[in-house]
């Protein structure tokens, strides 16, 4: 049996991507109470993973220009920071508005912006003056901290700490348990490894692991 909660006035929500990270944004999008409708597109090409009681369309079999106008939000549920930005251009393309899923046990400043299209989960805090541009996720216990700069399709994963000021450049990806210390500027599309501890600026392009943290060759 497919998903239709009994929530009148809410919308019809579809997530692109039915893998790990697909079936946490079905979480999100649950506890947000927002939808009354939640169906999947997959984004492999061959196969995909079966989420009891929800549809999922198969990305290779389906018209996307007809199927993603059909639904009121779409959100990119992809680890990928290449795949969220490739997904999201085309839903903008078919002038579809993109979801927000906001936990909601994440504590989000008042005078924090978190841009269309991104997924902030449980426990999350994205503390005063900061902003996340479109795309990011910031996964369980992540604390981006007051006047912090993520740029568009940045992954920040579980307990990754950022402090006051830090930056990370557009698709770069911050690896779980991770420390950047305040003022401290991670380049575009860097790595930093799991529970690293970024104390100098981060060219990019480069990955760096370690306490401190050092360029990986
Ligand atoms: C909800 C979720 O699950 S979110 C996802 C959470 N996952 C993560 O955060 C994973 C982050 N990824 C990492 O930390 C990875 O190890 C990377 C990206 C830094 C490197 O990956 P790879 O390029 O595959 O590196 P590889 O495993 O081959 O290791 C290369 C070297 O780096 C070292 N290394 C790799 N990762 C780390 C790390 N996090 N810290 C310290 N050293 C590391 C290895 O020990 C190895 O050293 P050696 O050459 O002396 O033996």
């Amino acid at each position: 049996m497919e998903h239709t909660a009994n929530i009148p006035n809410t919308k019809r929500l579809l997530i692109w991507g039915a893998g790990d990270q697909g079936t946490v944004a079905l979480d999100c999008a649950l506890a947000t109470k927002k939808y009354s409708r939640i169906d999947f597109l997959d984004i492999r090409e061959k196969g995909h993973r079966q989420i009891p009681g929800y549809r999922i369309y198969e990305e290779a079999k389906e018209n996307i220009n007809t199927l993603l106008p059909s639904y009121d939000e779409v959100i990119v549920a992809s680890g990928s920071n290449y795949l969220r930005e490739k997904k999201i251009a085309q839903i903008l393309a078919a002038g579809v508005p993109l979801a927000t899923l906001i936990h909601p046990t994440a504590v989000i400043s008042p005078s924090a912006r978190v841009s269309k299209g991104c997924t902030i989960l449980a426990n999350a805090v994205i503390n005063s003056n900061a902003y996340v541009g479109i795309g990011c996720i910031v996964n369980t216990n992540a604390v981006v901290e007051h006047d912090c700069l993520a740029e568009d399709y940045v992954n920040i994963c579980p307990q990754v700490s950022m402090g006051g000021h830090a930056k990370i450049g557009r698709r770069s990806f911050i690896g779980i348990g991770s420390t950047i210390l305040d003022h401290i500027t991670v380049g575009r599309e860097s790595i930093v490894g799991a529970g690293a501890v970024v104390i100098r600026n981060v060219p990019d392009g480069v990955t760096v692991v370690g306490v401190p943290a050092k360029r990986r060759l």
